[in-house]
C-alpha cells in the first residue's frame, strides 16, 4: 500500500460527513451520521461516488473533531463508508466512535484488511478486486449489487463463503434498476434466504 503522509490514529482523508438516513441494506431507515473516507483502488465501472477515488482531492481531518461533530446529532449510529474505508487502518476512528457511545457500522468491498472494531459489517464484494478471505467471517451482511444476470450466480458464490448468521441482500445497480428489479423480485421469491435492498435515499432524494 502507498505510504500515508498522515497518522491514521489521529487523522484521515475525508470526502464528506453528513447526518442522514441509512438508505440501504439491513439497517435501512435508521438515522445515522455518515463518514465518507476518500480514496478507493477498486474501480467499479458503475460506482456512484467516483469523486471519492482520488484521496488527494480531499482534506485530511482530525478524528476527534470528526467524532465531536457527529456527536452533535441525535443518533448514536455512525456509518463509515467511502471510497474504500479499509484503505486505511480504522483503529483510531472506530475506537473514538465507540468510546463516545456510537454503534459503528461499516460499508466495505473487503479488498483490504479488516482493522479496528465494529458493530456491523456490510460486505459488498466486487468483481474488480475480490474480498480478502477474512471478511467472510466478520460480515454481518452480504450486499451484492446486481448489474446483470450473471450476478445472481456470482452472489451465490459469495453466499457459500459467509458465516451462517450473515444476512443476504440483493441490491440493483442504480442505473440498471428498471431492467434488473423484475429479475431480483423473482429470484428472491424463489430463494427466500435472500432479501431485497434498495437505495431508498435516492428515491427520497436525500444524501
Ligand atoms: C460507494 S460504496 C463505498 C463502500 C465500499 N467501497 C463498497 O463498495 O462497499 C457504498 C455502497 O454503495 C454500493 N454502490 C455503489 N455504487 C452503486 C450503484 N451504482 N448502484 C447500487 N449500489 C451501489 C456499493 O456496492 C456499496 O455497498
Ligand atoms: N443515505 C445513504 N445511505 C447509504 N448507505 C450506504 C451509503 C454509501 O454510500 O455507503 C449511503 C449513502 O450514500 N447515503
Ligand atoms: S469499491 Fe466502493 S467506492 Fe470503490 S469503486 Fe467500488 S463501489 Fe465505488
Ligand atoms: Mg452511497
Amino acid at each position: 500500500m502507498e505510504k500515508n503522509l498522515f497518522d491514521p490514529e489521529v487523522e484521515l482523508p475525508i470526502m464528506e460527513a453528513f447526518y442522514t438516513i441509512q438508505g440501504e441494506g439491513y439497517h435501512s431507515g435508521k438515522p445515522a451520521y455518515f463518514i465518507r473516507l476518500a480514496g478507493c483502488d477498486v474501480g467499479c465501472v458503475w460506482c456512484d461516488v467516483k469523486d471519492s477515488w482520488d484521496a488527494e482531492k480531499w482534506p485530511i481531518k482530525n478524528i476527534d473533531e470528526l467524532v465531536d461533530e457527529a456527536y452533535k446529532y441525535e443518533s448514536r449510529l455512525a456509518v463509515i463508508t467511502g471510497g474504500e474505508p479499509y484503505m486505511y487502518d480504522l483503529h483510531g476512528l472506530t475506537k473514538r466512535l465507540l468510546q463516545k457511545g456510537f454503534h459503528v457500522n461499516v460499508e466495505t468491498s473487503g479488498a483490504h484488511p479488516y482493522t479496528g472494531m465494529t458493530d456491523w459489517v456490510c460486505l459488498s464484494p466486487k468483481k474488480y478486486k475480490a474480498p480478502l478471505d477474512e471478511w467472510y467471517e466478520v460480515a454481518n451482511e452480504l450486499k451484492i449489487i446486481i448489474y446483470n444476470k450473471s450476478d445472481f450466480k456470482w452472489a451465490e458464490e459469495h453466499a457459500a463463503k459467509v458465516n451462517e448468521d450473515c444476512k443476504l441482500l440483493l441490491q440493483p445497480e442504480w442505473g440498471k434498476r428498471e431492467e434488473m428489479m423484475p429479475l431480483i423480485v423473482e429470484y428472491v421469491k424463489n430463494n427466500p434466504q435472500w432479501n431485497i435492498s434498495l437505495q431508498t435515499h435516492k428515491y427520497l432524494q436525500i444524501p
